[in-house]
Order: C-alpha cells, then sequence, then structure tokens
C-alpha cells in the first residue's frame, strides 16, 4: 500500500508567499462569502429570472416582487378553491414551496428575504378550525422544473433512478397498463342524451353522489399529505381551442410526466392562467373504496363533464392521465365541429400531412416519428377547418426492444428530462436494458415533443393528405398495404380492428383480435358514427386518401408467421406519402376486397399478397374467412345507425366490408 507520510511536501511559488506575521498560508483561493454551510447553499441558489417580463411593466426590482407576491397569493387561493372539501367547504390551508427547505429562509441574504416561499399563508379556511385538516398546512410544488422533480422523485419516490444516459427511471406501481373497466363518467341529465352508453361504449355509469365521493377521498387523500404537486398546462395547439388543465397529484413522476405530455405555458401564459377548465385529481396511490356504490375494484378513474374535474383512485399508471383527457377533448371538440382523433400525424417538407390512426401497439408513435419528416404529434391531434393541431407537448413511446437502429429519434430522446416507466437497468452502470420485460411488456418512454429533432413547432399543420389506418393483424391475412374507398375507409375506421398487443392494457398477455370503433373506443365519448361521419365530411371535402397498412403479422397468425419488418413498413409509408402508391397499379383481394398494389420500391413483392407468405393455403383461407367473419359479426350493431345526413353514404359502407 502506497504510504505519503515519508515523501517531502512540494510548495508552489504561490504557497511560498508569507503574511503580514510571517505565517505561511497554503490556502491560495480566496474563501466564500458565509458564515454557514445553510448560507453556502443559499449562495448556490440563483432566483431564476422569468424569460418574459412581468406584466405590470414594474420598473424596480421591489415592485416586481410585489407583483410576483401578489400573483404567488392568486395562484394558491386558486390551488386552495381547487382542493376544497366539499362537503367541509373549505379549502386547505396551502403554501407554496418545499417542505423539506423549511428555515432556509432564515439561512437567506436579505435580498432573497421578499421572495422567500415560506413567507406567504393563504389561509382560505375560516377563522374557527372544523376538521383537524384544516389545522394542517398542505405545501405546494407548483409547476417545478423537470431538475426540480428529479430531485423530488430520487428523495422520495422508491423506485426513482437516473439512468445512463440520463433520463427519470420510474415505476407506476402495480397497474403498469390503462384499465378501462375502471373507466366512469358521471350519468346525469345531459349526459344521458348526449354520450354513448351501453354495449361496446367505454363510458361506464356512475351518479354524481359516487363521483363526490371519490372527490372527497382523494381530495382528503392529497390534503392529508404533506405536500402534492400542481401542474397548469395547455392542451391543444390550435390556441383557439385551448384547454388550461390543472393537475393535482401526490408524485414528481406524475407531474414531470404531465409538464412533458401537456404544452408548457410561458411564464407570461402561466401568469395569466386563470382559473383551470379542466381539473385532474391523482390520488392514485389511494384505492378507491370497493363497498361504495359502483365500484368493482380498488381502481376506478372517474370524469364528471359537469364539474370539469377527473379522479384518480387505485392506479398509478400515468398514461391515465393523458387518455382521461383525451377523453375530454373527445367530447368539447365535436361540440365545435373539430374532429378528435386518436392518431399520430406528420407532415413532409412540402406540406403533405399524413395521419396515423390505429389502436395501442399498432404504430402510431413509430410511424410518425419518421427522419425524413416533420412531426406534428405521436397520439391525439384535432382536424379542424383550418387544418390540424397535435392536442399534447410530449410523446409517450413504447420502449419494448426500442433499439438505435430502427428508431434513432426515440432512441436519442431518451435523455434528461424524460421519465422512463417500468423499464429495467443494469444496477451499476444504469444502462436501460429495453429487452427486459421483468417489470411489465409496457415500459414507455414519456418526452417533450421537441426532444424528436425535426418536430413541428407549433406542432399544427394543413388538411391531412393521406389517412393511414394501422392494424396490427395477430391473423396475419391482411395486406401490408390497401388502398381504400371513402366507404372502405369508414367501414375500417368503425370497424378499429387490431390484434391488441400485450400490456398496455392491464391483464392482455397475449395479442388478441379487438375492434375498438373509431381506433380509440376506450376515448370517445360520443356514438362511433358522429366521429366517422364528421370523418368522411372532412377527408372528402380536403380530399384525402385512405389506406389500411398492416404492421401486424405475415406468412401465417400469431405463433407461425412473423411480425411485417419494420424496413419494409417503412418504405410503404414512403410510398404512400410520395405519391408513387396513387399511380401504382393494383389488384383486387378476395373476401375483404381491398386494392393492393403489385410492387413498391424496397419491398418484396411477394409480401404484398399475403396468401403468397402462406405455406399452407388452405390454414390462409380458413383464417381469412374466419376473420371476415369477426368484422361482419363486429359491424352488425353499426347497421342500424345512419351515417352522416347522406343515406347513400351508410348503404356504401355497409358494402365495403368483407363479401363472402
Ligand atoms: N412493422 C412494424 N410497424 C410498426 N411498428 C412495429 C413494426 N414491427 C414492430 N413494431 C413495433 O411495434 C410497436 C408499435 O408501437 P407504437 O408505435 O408505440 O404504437 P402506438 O403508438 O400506436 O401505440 C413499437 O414497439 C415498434 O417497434
Ligand atoms: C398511452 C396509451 O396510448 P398508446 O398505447 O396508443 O400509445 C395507452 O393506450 O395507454
Ligand atoms: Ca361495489
Ligand atoms: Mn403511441
Amino acid at each position: 500500500m502506497a504510504t505519503t507520510t515519508g515523501l517531502a511536501r512540494i510548495e508552489t511559488q504561490e504557497e511560498k508567499k508569507k503574511d503580514e506575521n510571517g505565517v505561511r498560508y497554503t490556502d491560495i483561493t480566496p474563501g466564500v462569502r458565509a458564515q454557514t454551510i445553510d448560507e453556502l447553499h443559499s449562495l448556490q441558489r440563483k432566483r431564476s429570472a422569468p424569460t418574459t417580463p412581468i406584466k405590470d411593466g414594474a420598473a424596480s426590482a421591489f415592485a416586481a416582487a410585489l407583483t410576483e407576491e401578489k400573483r404567488d397569493k392568486q395562484q394558491m387561493q386558486s390551488i386552495s378553491a381547487s382542493l376544497a372539501s366539499l362537503a367541509r367547504e373549505t379549502g386547505p390551508k396551502v403554501v407554496k414551496g418545499d417542505p423539506a427547505r423549511k428555515g432556509e429562509a432564515a439561512a437567506q441574504g436579505a435580498p432573497q428575504t421578499p421572495h422567500t416561499h415560506h413567507q406567504h399563508r393563504y389561509p382560505a379556511a375560516p377563522t374557527i378550525a372544523v376538521s383537524d385538516s384544516s389545522l394542517k398546512l398542505t405545501h405546494v410544488l407548483y409547476n417545478l422544473s423537470p431538475a426540480e422533480l428529479y430531485e423530488q422523485a430520487i428523495r422520495y419516490e422508491k423506485g426513482s433512478f437516473i439512468t445512463s444516459t440520463g433520463a427519470l427511471a420510474t415505476l407506476s406501481g402495480a397497474k403498469t397498463g390503462r384499465s378501462p373497466k375502471d373507466k366512469r363518467v358521471v350519468k346525469d341529465e345531459a349526459t344521458t342524451q348526449e354520450l354513448w352508453w351501453g354495449k361496446g361504449s367505454p363510458n361506464i355509469e356512475m351518479d354524481e353522489r359516487a363521483f363526490l365521493i371519490n372527490r372527497e377521498r382523494a381530495v382528503d387523500y392529497l390534503n392529508s399529505l404533506e405536500k402534492v404537486f400542481v401542474n397548469d398546462l395547455f392542451l391543444n395547439w390550435d390556441t383557439e381551442n385551448r384547454l388550461k388543465v390543472r393537475i393535482i397529484s401526490a408524485r414528481a413522476y406524475h407531474s414531470l410526466f404531465m409538464h412533458n405530455m401537456c404544452i408548457r405555458p410561458t411564464y407570461e401564459e402561466l401568469e395569466s392562467f386563470g382559473t383551470p377548465d379542466f381539473t385532474i385529481y391523482n390520488a392514485g396511490r389511494f384505492p378507491c373504496n370497493r363497498y361504495a356504490h359502483y365500484m368493482t375494484s380498488s381502481t376506478s378513474v372517474d370524469i364528471s363533464l359537469a364539474r370539469k374535474e377527473m379522479v384518480i383512485l387505485g392506479t398509478q399508471y400515468a398514461g391515465e392521465m393523458k387518455k382521461g383527457l383525451f377523453g375530454v377533448m373527445h367530447y368539447l371538440m365535436p361540440k365545435r365541429g373539430i374532429l378528435s382523433l386518436h392518431s399520430g400525424c406528420n407532415m413532409g417538407k412540402d406540406g403533405d400531412v399524413a395521419l396515423f390512426f390505429g389502436l395501442s401497439g399498432t404504430g402510431k408513435t413509430t410511424l410518425s416519428t419518421d427522419h425524413n419528416r416533420l412531426l406534428i404529434g405521436d397520439d391525439e391531434h384535432c382536424w379542424s377547418d383550418s387544418g390540424v393541431s397535435n392536442i399534447e407537448g410530449g410523446c409517450y413511446a413504447k420502449c419494448i426492444d426500442l433499439s438505435r437502429e430502427k428508431e434513432p429519434d426515440i432512441w436519442n430522446a431518451i435523455k434528461f428530462g424524460t421519465v422512463l416507466e417500468n423499464v429495467v437497468f443494469d444496477e451499476r452502470t444504469r444502462e436501460v436494458d429495453f429487452a427486459d420485460k421483468s417489470v411489465t411488456e409496457n415500459t414507455r418512454a414519456a418526452y417533450p415533443i421537441e426532444y424528436i429533432p425535426n418536430a413541428k413547432i407549433p406542432c399544427v399543420g394543413p388538411h391531412p393528405k393521406n389517412v393511414i389506418l394501422l392494424a396490427c393483424d395477430a391473423y396475419g391475412v391482411l395486406p401490408p398495404v390497401s388502398k381504400l374507398n371513402l366507404a372502405q375507409t369508414m367501414y375500417h375506421f368503425i370497424s378499429g380492428y387490431t390484434a391488441l398487443v400485450a400490456g398496455t392494457v392491464d391483464g392482455i398477455k397475449e395479442p388478441t383480435a379487438t375492434f375498438s370503433a373509431c381506433f380509440g373506443a376506450a376515448f370517445i365519448m360520443y356514438h362511433p358514427t358522429k366521429y366517422a361521419a364528421m370523418l368522411a365530411e372532412k377527408m372528402q371535402k380536403y380530399g384525402a386518401t385512405g389506406w389500411l397498412v398492416n404492421t401486424g403479422w405475415s406468412g401465417g397468425r400469431y405463433g407461425v408467421g412473423k411480425r411485417i419488418k419494420l424496413p419494409y413498413t417503412r418504405k410503404i409509408i414512403d410510398a404512400i406519402h410520395s405519391g408513387e402508391l396513387l399511380t401504382a397499379d393494383y389488384k383486387k383481394t378476395e373476401v375483404f376486397g381491398l386494392e393492393i398494389p403489385t410492387n413498391i420500391d424496397g419491398v418484396p413483392s411477394e409480401i404484398l399478397d399475403p396468401i403468397n407468405t402462406w405455406t399452407d393455403k388452405t390454414a390462409y383461407k380458413e383464417t381469412l374467412l374466419k376473420l371476415a367473419g369477426l368484422f361482419k359479426n363486429n359491424f352488425e350493431v353499426f347497421s342500424s345507425y345512419k351515417i352522416g345526413d347522406d343515406n347513400s353514404l351508410t348503404e356504401e359502407i355497409l358494402a365495403a366490408g368483407p363479401n363472402f
């Protein structure tokens, strides 16, 4: 072992200096201006300067501080009102800032004092305390930055780690996918008339009282905590149809997730945010009471359109929040003649816009993230008279088997600020193993859309030219690509066929054929024919072409064949974008009557007709007929509905299904 005792100390020229008393000093750097370690720590953090000037045109720092204090006070009053117990009719006492930073105020120097968070307390409650909860303070961590949220998560939430590329690895707990069987909507006089209820509908009913019971449960839980996270954010890049949303949650993970997934307001926009249009109470760590009326498990995700509120109990899967708000948009937008779309969206350099509809796992995120095109969004959009707009400000990519080669843009987006859910990593190097399904198959990355280098900001575009319907066909009988006429597009849009891939929805372990109207039955609020009629009208008006792309199996059904290679699907999509497929030669398939191209650049021609890829031709025919039968059965419920004002379209759509 090396020893230092015998070595002579080497002095630098600097060190040889002596002070006036002849005492030689060796500490050559000047000291810090702090008397205590707390003071030293307070020097480290500078007050963050707003990126936009404070409105009142306040000249002096003092005046600006007063304005900010006023604004802080308004924000805290508004949050206290959000968190008010309806039974007790009082808001909790809230205070801005981290409870762990108590006492720091004293340590901070004079200039900081007027701004110190702990200076302001906003008791919205009356002077007489009526419950123990009104005696305590709830700290509000309001719109924290990603760095602050990292610190909160790592310090207080088990399972939070920084990965080797800087992402925040988190665990969503027992639920690693959505719980559609626990999604409830308040059925009152208005919604009884307006919404889609009953067989096939995603809206499971609850009454107002049941909602209020769950709301109270969530609010009491949140108020019992020492601190809650609050985010005020926007939805929809179409600023005329923007929604102001407030998310109140118990976890830094949820706060960072929504910060990434929604549109982040500027400092100035936040200042004039005012009252939110919609509020989420995420008490997902806390269960609902299954003895309560309407409750069937310990999970409930509840929406009250009248109250403009969503309550989450018993699931910490963050996707519930973004998809819950998507449901709200599916209610609000069609009222304004705007079609909400469960689709990805991108745009070519010449302004050609494509929509990618599809259920979970069919490729919306993967295929809309295309290095040669501008990304408008990966999952939720609106189509209005002025074009398309993304509802969100971030993407939510699946990362199972993610590869740098196949999906470089998503790979590179997994960096500081990105939330990585339920992934497995090396305990020492913190390198993520994207192939590992130990926690779940539904591993996810949530990142701000600007992490994709060619994101189109603002995320809006002109009217779509191509409407691509993605189906991941586990039966392996749908062609890799077919060109659809309008009636076929509507038929397949209403059918919403895919094989549900394991993981995203709780409890599904292997691919199963599923039909989900409008490729998003879990999120629609009105009857599917309402959205279908709007889509038909818009496609006709703006001359968009429909396509059906099978991103699923080829050469046999699941278990026998293989999933179509992603590079081939990308070539197919390229040919749609470029217009090559509009002028290609086509032939018509049996049973489904689909127009399939005979040749595409970069794709082996034999795979374009699925029959060629099956060795067992009898099995192919049987499987084809089986799937056609499933389509027919599924469509029966829609045959009694009129689609749009035009009866002939309804007839055409009915005739556009499989014929056998
Ligand atoms: N041919 C293919 N086309 C599209 N995706 C494919 C294909 N083959 C495999 N995949 C994988 O399937 C998944 C598609 O998921 P994703 O794009 O997140 O779907 P969505 O956004 O519609 O839920 C990704 O993990 C992707 O790598
Ligand atoms: C977040 C989800 O969306 P998708 O799988 O379509 O990306 C989900 O369905 O839970
Ligand atoms: Ca019950
Ligand atoms: Mn997606």
